[in-house]
């Protein structure tokens, strides 16, 4: 099979400098590192609370006569028992505790109890900056927690990131998603299969297309859209039905003549493997799968399938038949330009261990069993 797509070199979009000043961020804030994160009205030093030593607090409190504060979700807050359940919303904390590393590491922690002594603060002007600390931090699929320090002027030799860059990050990073590589991969199930990586302009992370046998653009592909899930997918593992689920789609595509797979690398949701660890060790203490979400502080689901709905686009596919459970994904494509002619269900056996997971994605998330 020859390939179906043009990979040929092509001019680079402009680099997006804001988009890339994002990725370094990233990397800094993973590496335990402050960062400044800047608006027009305010602009803060930012360490990622998950990533907080005792020495890096100290080089934050340092730059500012105002002690740290620590951000937190509406989630987080809620959790804690020290502010409203607000989705978006970001919340800041004040109190002896943010001058002291391991507390701060045990309030970004899921497990642990809010103390006595932490100030809920009133929100500061411009928090669209809070909200971008925050964002950081999921972005680089840390707890999303932050501890942050105001600044007065900009510090020569540190990264600084705008907040409006960090906001929309996301969805600049999707809209620049690019084949990359395509190759013929005979899988077990469907041996007329080849998988085309797709990569951001941002140099980040790749998703993939499984395109089995030749879709017809002219008429409804059968397509699945697939969240990365290591433990499932890899592993086997009975907690959820990610396993069955990809393969079943596979087999189902191949014997329907052709369709589509794409493999999204969106794990635990869009929190990550890690904060997904840290979720089923909350659900094994009685938490369901979206309230264990909401302890650590993110929103339910935090997946978007604007990538989705960009893969499609490039692969020349506009009109699906859509195999899922889950009517977010539906209404995701569609309001991106995707006409969804069918949902398909795509259900798959229970077993003892993900009888309850998939009773809550039926009662609380709205999915169709
Ligand atoms: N945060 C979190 N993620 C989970 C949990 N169990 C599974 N996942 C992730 O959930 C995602 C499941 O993805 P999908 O099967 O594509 O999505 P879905 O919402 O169930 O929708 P359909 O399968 O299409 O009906 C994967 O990224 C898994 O890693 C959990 O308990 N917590
Ligand atoms: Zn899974």
């Amino acid at each position: 099979m020859t390939p179906s797509l043009d990979l040929s070199p092509r001019p680079q979009p402009e680099v997006d400098r804001p988009m890339i000043a994002v990725d370094r961020a990233i990397a800094e804030l993973r590496r335990g590192q402050i960062v400044e994160v800047t608006a027009p009205e305010r602009r803060v030093a930012m360490l990622a609370a998950e990533a907080v030593t005792g020495q890096s607090l100290a080089r934050l409190a340092a730059l500012s006569d105002i002690p740290p504060v620590l951000l937190l979700t509406g989630r987080r807050l809620a959790a804690l028992g020290l502010g409203e359940d607000e989705a978006g919303a970001v919340g800041r904390l004040s109190g002896p505790e943010c001058g002291d590393a391991e507390q701060v590491s045990l309030l970004a922690n899921p497990c642990a109890e809010a103390t006595a002594s932490l100030r809920p603060e009133p929100a500061l002007p411009g928090d669209r900056l809070d909200q971008a600390c925050v964002t950081l931090a999921k972005l680089a699929r840390l707890l999303p927690a932050a501890l942050v320090v105001p600044l007065t002027a900009p510090t020569a030799d540190r990264l600084a990131v705008e907040a409006e860059a960090v906001l929309r990050h996301q969805v600049t990073v999707a809209r620049s998603l690019r084949p990359v590589a395509e190759a013929r991969v005979p899988l077990a199930q469907a041996e007329n299969a080849r998988i085309v990586a797709f990569r951001p302009s941002d140099g980040g992370i790749e998703h993939l297309a499984v395109v089995i046998g030749d879709p017809d653009p002219a008429r409804p592909v059968l397509t699945r859209l697939h969240s990365e899930c290591f433990t499932g997918d890899l592993l086997g593992s009975l907690r959820c039905d990610c396993g069955d689920q990809l393969r079943g789609a596979i087999a189902e595509i191949a014997a329907a003549g052709s369709g589509v797979l794409l493999y999204l690398a969106q794990e635990g949701r869009g929190i990550g493997l890690v904060n997904k660890l840290r979720a089923y060790q909350l659900q094994d203490a009685g938490f369901d799968t979206l309230d264990a979400n909401l302890q650590i502080g993110f929103d339910d689901d935090e997946r978007i399938y604007l990538p989705a709905a960009q893969m499609l686009d490039r692969l020349d596919i506009h009109k699906v038949r859509l195999m899922t459970n889950n009517p977010r994904k539906v209404e995701a494509l569609a309001r991106h330009g995707v006409d969804v002619v069918e949902r398909v269900p795509h259900v798959f056996p229970s077993n003892d261990h993900n009888q309850g997971y998939l009773r809550t994605k039926a009662r609380r998330s709205g999915h169709l069993f």
